[in-house]
């Protein structure tokens, strides 16, 4: 049974990693992005995840600095982007990361799609990164089986991470598997396929069965494959319920039903087509 909100996981490098924490894609920067960031640390979340891409990273920090937590107690992500990917690129996309935040280290660094002919330069910036001290884990994501084997190949560490797009209708059996047997912590981007299954049957039932929203029914899922799980809202209301999920156990059956409704459908990119 997962419990609380300050539940962790272990990575493969032995640092702690909160199991749920509050996406930013989309939340504006400035006031918007600082608001959640303060309202979800109110709300007992430790971890925030950020990307260069969501051009929010100095509202991120602002939340972070104004929130009443010490720096110490927050695992702050953030990810270079693809036009930021190679050796230097990288290096310097860090330290512009990491200005933007406000923070001397960061908790996790990502690749952030697997940008073919780039990735394993940008792996090799990543782990100088980790080797100096700047940041406590590194990782990737949207990295398929045969990203990662081509990654290990010649890595000096395996990726802590891979984040991913996972939801009832993308369940990434394969992925799951080779992340399983390298002891890569799994996490799941959109979880919620940003609302899209919300008004489904099969998940209003269960928000029924078990007196929780659809969001809370499908977080619950999330963790209970032992992924990592992000969801993203502004609404402190939304903040708040969203984490509520520490107080129930769905049933064997009932995560059957969820995996049921697989369809290996994204909403995002594919990373074979956006890593080209
Ligand atoms: N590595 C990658 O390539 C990617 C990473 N990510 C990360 O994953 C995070 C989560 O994924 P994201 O794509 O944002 O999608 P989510 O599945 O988290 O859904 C977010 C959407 O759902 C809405 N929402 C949140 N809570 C509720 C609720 N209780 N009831 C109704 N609507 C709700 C939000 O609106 P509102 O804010 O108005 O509440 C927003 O529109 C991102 O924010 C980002 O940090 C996302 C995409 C790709
Ligand atoms: O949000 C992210 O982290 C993403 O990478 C995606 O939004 C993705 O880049 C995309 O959908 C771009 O259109």
């Amino acid at each position: 049974m997962i419990n609380s909100i300050s539940d962790t996981v272990v990575l493969n490098n032995g640092v702690e990693m909160p199991r749920f924490g509050l996406g930013v894609y989309k939340a504006e920067d400035g006031n918007e992005v600082t608001n959640a960031v303060r309202s979800a640390i109110h709300a007992g979340y430790r971890s925030i995840d950020t990307a260069s891409f969501y051009k929010n990273e100095k509202g991120v920090g602002e939340g972070i600095r104004t929130a009443d937590v010490s720096r110490d107690e927050l695992f702050i992500t953030t990810k270079v982007w693809n036009d930021e990917q190679g050796y230097d690129e990288t290096l310097k996309a860090f330290q512009q990361s990491r200005e933007k935040l406000g923070v001397s280290y960061l908790d996790l660094y990502l690749i952030h799609w697997p940008i073919r002919g780039k990735f394993k330069d940008t792996w090799r910036a990543l782990e100088k990164l980790y080797k100096e001290g700047y940041v406590r884990a590194i990782g990737v994501s949207n990295f398929k089986p045969h990203h990662l084997h081509e990654l290990l190949a010649d890595s000096e560490f395996v990726p802590a991470v891979n984040q991913v797009e996972f939801h009832p209708r993308l369940t990434q059996e394969d992925t799951r598997a080779f992340c399983y047997d390298h002891r890569i912590q799994m996490e799941a981007w959109s979880p919620m396929m940003r609302g899209r299954l919300f008004d489904h049957p099969a998940i209003t039932s269960l928000a029924e069965k078990y007196q929780k929203t659809p969001a809370q029914i499908i977080l619950r899922w999330d963790l209970q494959h032992d992924f990592v799980t992000i969801p993203k809202s502004v609404h402190e209301e939304r903040i708040r319920q969203n984490a509520n999920v520490f107080d129930f156990e769905l049933d064997k059956g009932d995560m059957d039903r969820i995996d049921a409704l697989n369809t290996n459908e994204r909403i995002g990119p594919d990373p074979d087509k956006m890593g080209q």
